[in-house]
């Protein structure tokens, strides 16, 4: 082969990983096709115009555009320099306005003639991140109604509580349990009763609308509602609201002592979190009321 140095040119710039090549003070010595197609696609500082540019004091002047994306990186890179590190890799979220991407930078030494050197590779690994975020999703769900599971649940909870405790707002919980839903398993099958579970489901669903909100499977005919950010006054409205809904779905279950439809009894509880690590309070004053409502007849809210 003649032409040896042009011929690794071109291995380099048929790599579909964005590649920059730094010296030890961080300035860039090299970057291949792919780096400068898709940073001059996304209006990045390093394009063509790489000369004189110092890519780790470019990650430092960063953090006002990437919030801690920046210093992360140039401290990854330091260490990999300062030979701290033998490599260091990082997963980061670089979002365009038509589609969610996440790449993989990797950073490692290079030794040629002497001199010490760092390539930077960029991988997009968008497709395993979306294939997690399934997986994710998929463990969060309840398999027969498509609405949170009791572990997604907990988890929400959890964080929507540590987020009221912080900006100093009440939460509210109701616990929503199917009246008599034995008896209408009893009289029209498991099956019957799945769909009646399904069709609460989405009722539910309509009655949660800010990402402050969830629905949840809580148990077998056992649903909860999370209410971040919400009064008593105002959960009582919705769950008020909720009941009536329920009726209005004249779901029949002839043998109910309460209705000749499904109904339900609900626990409602607000508090305003004063520490963390406390939400099991909540469920049980929730759980509480829910009690009360079963003992007051069913088909109603107590709060
Ligand atoms: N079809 C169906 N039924 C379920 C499911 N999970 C729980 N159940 C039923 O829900 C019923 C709950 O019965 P109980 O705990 O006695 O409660 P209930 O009949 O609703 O009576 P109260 O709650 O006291 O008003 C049982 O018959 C369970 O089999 C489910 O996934 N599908």
């Amino acid at each position: 082969m003649k032409d040896v140095k042009g011929f690794l040119s071109s291995i380099l710039d048929s790599i579909t990983d964005h590649i920059t090549v730094i010296d030890n003070t961080g300035a860039i010595q090299y970057v291949n096709k792919s780096w400068t197609a898709f940073a001059t696609r996304n209006g990045c500082l390093i394009t063509e115009n790489w000369k004189n540019i110092n890519y780790i004091e470019a990650c430092d002047n960063a953090s006002d555009i990437d919030g801690d994306f920046g210093p992360k990186v140039a401290q990854g890179i330091r260490s990999v320099i300062d030979k701290s590190h033998d490599s260091f890799y990082f997963e980061y979220p670089c979002h365009s306005p038509q589609q969610n991407r996440w790449f993989m930078m990797r950073v490692t030494p290079l030794s040629f003639e002497q001199d010490n050197y760092f390539v930077i590779s960029h991988h997009n690994i968008t497709e395993r991140k979306l294939a997690e975020e399934k997986v994710r999703n998929l463990a969060r769900i309840d398999g027969l109604t498509n609405i949170a599971n009791r572990r997604y649940f907990d988890e929400f909870l959890n964080a929507e509580w540590r987020r009221c405790l912080r900006l100093e707002l009440p939460i509210s919980l109701a616990i929503i349990d199917l009246d008599h839903f034995k008896l209408l398993n009893d009289t029209y099958g498991h099956q019957h009763g799945d769909q009646c579970l399904i069709q609460i489901a989405q009722l539910l669903k309509q009655f949660v609308n800010r990402s402050s909100d969830i629905c949840a499977r809580y148990g077998g005919e056992e649903f909860a509602i999370v209410l971040g950010n919400t009064s008593l006054t105002d959960a009582q409205t919705l769950l008020g609201s909720l009941l009536e809904e329920i009726a209005h779905l004249d779901i029949t279950n002839p043998n109910s002592p309460i209705q000749s439809y499904l109904t339900a009894s609900i626990g409602l509880a607000t508090i305003q979190p004063n520490f963390e690590e406390q939400e099991k309070l909540l469920i049980y004053q929730a759980d509480k009321m829910l009690y009360k409502a079963k003992a007051n007849g069913r088909d109603r809210l107590e709060s």
